[in-house]
């Protein structure tokens, strides 16, 4: 069975699969405008590092002539350099920890300023296809290297989404498992659910089911139970954004997850491509954490179930340090034991290449 496409692009139109409302309906969301796409990227409409990446380099090429409107008018041929740098300038901050979103729009703000302006808008249209399909070989070749991996583990546990959802097609944590699966191998996962917005339970289990892969979902809480009873044999996640030193920013939720896996002595896996590293920060601790709304813990699906007089604390991520991490795979290949030498290494040897 083929996946439906997490994101198009045709007729002047970005079409995502509208990931707020799966599982219960498959429904598309159109933006033909940048404020269509900001709002996507901001409600998790599109969601993931990468998908959020390639979803703002497709909204870059829907601005309007103009941009006194708020960005709001749909696309018409005729802005000038300075209305795609205003959209650009917008699109970044729709959402503040995955890297992968400044480094897309990084990629097109350096077309608008190198190309005149006749041949602009379409060769922002091809950056952003270009910017798409490398996500697609990324996302392969991670599903190789990490399957090697994992060639001995049966039961792997994994959290948030990281699959073809929050990319363009087989994900970066879920692409080895794809992989195995592949191979007949018929890998067993576990998805913790993944509070408050349930990645897991809702997003991980509706693409892995699709795909025929054996998924069991869990309340985050489960987790060191299940690994305490010898049912784990290792851990994969993706990341939203890795430090020099290769501390990872992910789903709040992961670096509890990380301690509990050494813990019990269980491999911690990270499975990310190279755009989500950021070079200029050493530490994870400089990551900028995203807060999102109280409601989403505290009355989620529009059922309160936190009284009015009580704060909430709603950080979308964690930073789990490098300690943790056996290993981080890129599509380049795997860093065992991460550093920043080994980082600095696995980068100078990719661009060796
Ligand atoms: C390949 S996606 C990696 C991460 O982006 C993913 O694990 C994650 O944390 C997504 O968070 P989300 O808030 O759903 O965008």
């Amino acid at each position: 069975m083929t996946a439906p496409e997490t994101l198009q692009f045709e007729n002047e139109t970005l079409i995502l699969i509208d990931q707020t409302l799966l599982p219960q309906e498959l429904t598309y969301f159109h933006c033909q405008s940048v404020a269509q796409t900001f709002d996507a990227i901001k409600r998790l409409v599109v969601r993931g590092a990468p998908a959020i990446g390639i979803a703002a380099a497709y909204g870059v090429c829907l601005t309007a002539p103009s941009s006194d409107q708020g960005h709001q008018a749909a696309y018409q041929p005729g802005a000038s350099q300075a209305d795609y740098l205003a959209a650009i300038d917008y699109l970044a901050t729709s959402r503040p920890t995955a890297v992968n979103l400044f480094w897309a729009l990084d990629r097109m703000r350096e077309i608008v300023e190198t190309t005149a302006l006749p041949q602009l808008r379409e060769t922002l249209l091809s950056e952003a296809r270009a910017i798409h399909e490398h996500d697609r070989t990324m996302c392969h070749a991670i599903g190789r290297h990490g399957a090697g991996l994992l060639q001995e583990s049966r039961s792997i546990l994994t959290h948030c989404n990281a699959g073809g959802l929050a990319t363009s097609t087989w994900g970066t944590a879920l692409a080895p498992i794809y992989c195995l699966q592949e191979q007949g191998r018929k890998p067993k996962v576990f998805a913790d659910e993944t509070r408050p917005l349930l990645q897991g339970g809702r997003l991980t289990a509706w693409e892995l089911s699709q795909a025929g892969v054996d998924v069991t979902v869990i309340t985050d809480s489960m987790a060191g139970s299940l690994m305490r009873l010898g049912k784990i044999d290792a851990v994969i996640v993706g990341a939203d954004r890795i430090s020099a030193s290769g501390d990872v920013a992910n789903k709040i939720g992961t670096y509890p997850v990380a301690v509990l896996a050494k813990h019990h002595g269980l491999p911690f896996y990270v499975a990310a491509p190279t755009n989500t590293f950021d070079l200029k920060l050493m530490s994870g601790d400089d990551i900028p954490i995203e807060q999102r709304d109280r409601d989403e813990v505290a009355a989620p699906y529009g059922i309160k179930i936190v009284p009015d007089q009580a704060s909430v604390l709603n950080p979308a991520f964690d930073v789990t340090p490098a300690s943790y991490v056996d290993a981080i795979i890129t599509e380049q290949g795997i860093i065992a034991e991460p550093n920043a030498e080994k980082i600095a290494e696995h980068f100078a040897s990719a661009s060796a290449n």
